[in-house]
């Protein structure tokens, strides 16, 4: 059985900041899991380097629940973000290393294909409706058949999820956190209007989601959902902050619009009870944040039982190998719901070089041994690390509010 011999850490910038871990066994096996907490890297690095990685060296590489098990509850202080990657991190790279040594995708451990493909959602994003419609368009065109809409807020210089005119949208963007300014009242005008015009132009043979970023109160994500009804939304997505899991009941009450969660959960717990009340129709949770292949299948399994479905995170701040890990996660489990796809850039691409593929409004992982990714490390090499933050919003009277 394969040994770790050794680990470290790739920390590169082609675009963006990613921190991928690559663990090397001693029969030249390697894997690789992606560590990238947008805004907060070298924190999951520093706890790689300096706790996980000297107590890999040794262990057999198969035993992946048994090492899940002792990073989890070895490390005393369980759960939260930087933790949580670390473990992810490792959890893909002997997923990885278990698929090569066996000759099989991952997905293949994992059960099997379930289905032939993943749908995924792209994204529509415009300073204007005109705007955000025009590239829905051109989107559905490409094939996709669900498409995130997002568009800027009339008053307001700029909101989540809308890209600065002409660039990528890409929020971590300073090297110290920038400022937004917020307005719930003239958001919640502009996005039925933005709902109303994508049904116009687009029709109903497309499915159209939104992202709301947790700035809502329940009631106004009620209202917000309600409003939404007659366009149908796919979902909208985390309505209101989620540490109280028990808000969503509000907003159950008084709509029938799908309503998704999780992206910034980083394990079971943080979506126990939004899964066994039935809160919530759709979780975020992703590979790199939650734990891993491993824990991440728990949570599905749990909410499998209550009718809840996948809809797992995929922003570009995840890097190809979780991307490639969550589509052999898709694949594979009996509730996957969608699967969010925003590309990454070309620079990368050529740094993670990958067997994934879309077509038809699907994606699949490939049918490579392992995950199906693999580093350029003589190319990421070139770009080097560059603190970046995440935006921080207040409202316009300056209270700090969610971003
Ligand atoms: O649903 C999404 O994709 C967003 O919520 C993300 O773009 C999120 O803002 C970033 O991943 C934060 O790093
Ligand atoms: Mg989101």
């Amino acid at each position: 059985m394969p040994k770790i011999v050794s680990a470290r850490l790739i920390v590169t910038s082609p675009g963006r900041n990613f921190v991928t871990l690559k663990i090397q066994c001693d029969d030249g096996t390697t894997g690789l899991g992606d560590a990238t907490l947008n805004g907060r890297e070298m924190a999951v690095a520093s706890y790689l380097q300096d706790h996980v990685i000297p107590c890999l060296i040794g262990r057999e590489a198969h035993r992946i629940e048994d090492i899940w098990q002792y990073l989890y509850k070895g490390a005393y202080w369980r759960r939260g973000p930087v933790t949580m990657t670390a473990i992810a991190a490792v959890d893909m790279a002997l997923w990885d290393i278990k698929g090569k040594v066996a000759g099989l995708p991952v997905y293949q451990l994992l059960g099997g294909a379930a289905r032939e493909g993943c749908m995924v959602y792209c994204h529509a994003n415009g300073t204007s409706i005109e705007d955000t419609i025009a590239t829905a368009i051109r989107h559905r065109d490409e094939g996709y058949r669900a498409i995130r809409l997002q568009c800027g807020v009339p008053g307001l210089a700029s909101t989540y999820g809308v890209a600065k005119a002409g660039q990528r949208y890409e929020p971590a963007d300073a090297d110290l956190p920038s400022e937004s300014v917020w307005s719930t009242e003239k958001y919640l005008r502009v996005v039925p209007e933005l709902f109303a015009a994508a049904r116009e132009a687009l029709g109903w043979d497309v499915h159209l989601l939104h992202d709301v970023h947790h700035r809502l109160t329940p009631i106004e994500a009620a209202r917000l959902g309600k409003d939404l009804e007659p366009y149908r939304p796919f979902w909208i997505e985390d309505a209101t902050p989620a540490e109280d899991q028990e808000a969503f009941r509000l907003i159950r009450q008084h709509t029938t619009t799908p309503l998704a969660v999780g992206e910034i959960f980083n394990s079971i717990w943080d979506a126990k009870h939004l899964i066994e009340n039935r809160l919530i129709d759709y979780i975020r949770a992703t590979v790199v944040h939650a734990g891993g292949l491993t824990h991440l299948r728990q949570i599905a399994s749990l909410a499998d039982l209550y009718q809840v479905r996948t809809g797992c995170h995929g922003a570009t701040d995840l890097s190809p190998v979780t991307m490639a890990a969550a589509l052999h996660f898709g694949l594979s489990i009996p509730n996957f719901g969608i699967q969010e796809h925003m590309p990454h850039t070309d620079e990368t691409d050529a740094v993670f070089p990958h067997h994934y593929r879309f077509e038809d409004g699907m994606m699949h992982p490939g049918d490579a041994p392992g995950l199906g990714v693999e580093i350029d490390e003589a190319l990421a090499e070139t770009y080097p690390y560059k603190r970046a933050y995440l935006p921080v919003n207040r409202l316009e009277d300056g209270t700090l509010w969610s971003w």
